[in-house]
């Protein structure tokens, strides 16, 4: 570790109430696995003062580059990111140390006078900014022989509630961890169930990063790593790497245990990528023993990635945002 030992530990994070609440719960946990005092760095990132539609700015890192900057220049020791905003490709010189275990990967729904999905009328107006909650909403909503008009919106949590709350939107769809990480789980009218809406690759899951060369770090930090949900999203996110689609990309992806009994024996992933319209998805699933390396877990991704793209996905992840 880069400080002495009576030194604090900085934990560089974004100030978002979200972010602020992981980190804090991961700070405490290194603070119990090494007994010195953990420090938050709050760092500004361009995702929380660009104002423009994330599906068009391209989302790869716009989270996460300046949390990463402070790690190299040693402005920060380690840093806490929601892992569906980590870009695929790892920097040399820095590694994930932990994977924690995951909360629940689905995404909710918040909607008007406590609906559930199945309950929106005919063209109800759905706010998301996501083109995989685009695609999926509206294949969803064609199941159940209605259409919904999905609204291009973003902002932190309580900004988009708030659209709901305002009378502008009929629903507003987000990730069930971020809404549980704050305390406002109950807000929730709705939780998708995976079978409708597969969540972003890697969603409700953290990645804590540090620099490479840091051993010490690395061996502590490592003991938050849940290796089952490092295999799950390894798959997932090697699925998305091989795609060669970014995390604004109309691509769900959730990889789980199956059990029999109680032993687990397989892992399932689970893929899909669809037209904004959800006119059309190509969705498909593999099945593999549990990946005993990241070897393994990424060669389960690709696996899949090849069938979806034998199947026609290149063709429909060409659209972009409206
Ligand atoms: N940048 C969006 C983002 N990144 C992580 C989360 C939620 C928590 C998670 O998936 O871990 C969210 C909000 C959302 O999708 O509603």
């Amino acid at each position: 570790m880069n400080t002495r030992p009576d030194q604090p530990l900085r934990l560089g994070t974004r100030r978002s109430k979200l972010a602020m609440s992981q980190s804090g719960h991961v700070a405490e946990a290194v603070r119990a696995i090494t007994g010195r005092p953990v420090e938050l760095v709050e760092i500004t990132t361009y995702g929380d003062v660009s104002r423009e539609n994330l599906a068009q700015i391209g989302g790869t890192g716009v989270f996460v580059t300046a949390l990463r900057d402070a790690l190299v220049r040693g402005e920060v020791d380690f840093a806490v990111h929601s892992l569906k905003d980590l870009p695929t490709a790892q920097p040399d010189e820095l590694v994930i140390a932990a994977m924690p275990k995951r909360e629940d990967p689905r995404d909710a729904l918040v909607a008007r006078d406590g609906l559930t999905f199945e309950q929106l009328p005919d063209g109800a107006r759905v706010g998301t900014g996501s083109p995989r909650r685009m695609a999926q909403l509206n294949a969803y909503a064609r199941s159940l022989g209605k259409s919904i008009e999905t609204v291009a919106i973003r902002g932190n949590v309580d900004t988009r509630i708030g659209f709901v709350r305002a009378g502008e939107l009929d629903a507003v769809v987000l990730a069930a961890a971020g809404l549980n990480r704050i305390g406002r789980a109950d807000e929730a009218t709705d939780l998708l169930s995976v079978d409708n809406v597969l969540p972003a690759p890697g969603q409700g899951a953290l990645a804590v990063e540090c620099l490479a060369s840091d051993a010490d770090l690395i061996s502590a930090l490592g003991r938050l790593d849940d290796p089952h949900t490092r295999a799950a999203v390894t798959a997932e996110r090697a699925l998305l790497a091989a795609l060669e689609a970014g995390c604004s990309a109309p691509v769900g992806a959730l990889a789980d245990l199956l059990a029999d009994g109680q032993i687990v024996n397989e892992m399932r992933l689970r893929g899909v990528v669809g037209t904004l319209d959800g006119s059309t998805l190509v969705q498909l699933s593999t099945t593999g023993p549990v990946p005993q390396s990241y070897d393994e877990a990424v060669a389960l991704g690709r696996e899949l990635a090849d069938e979806m793209l034998a199947k026609g996905a290149a063709g429909l992840m060409g659209e972009r945002s409206l």
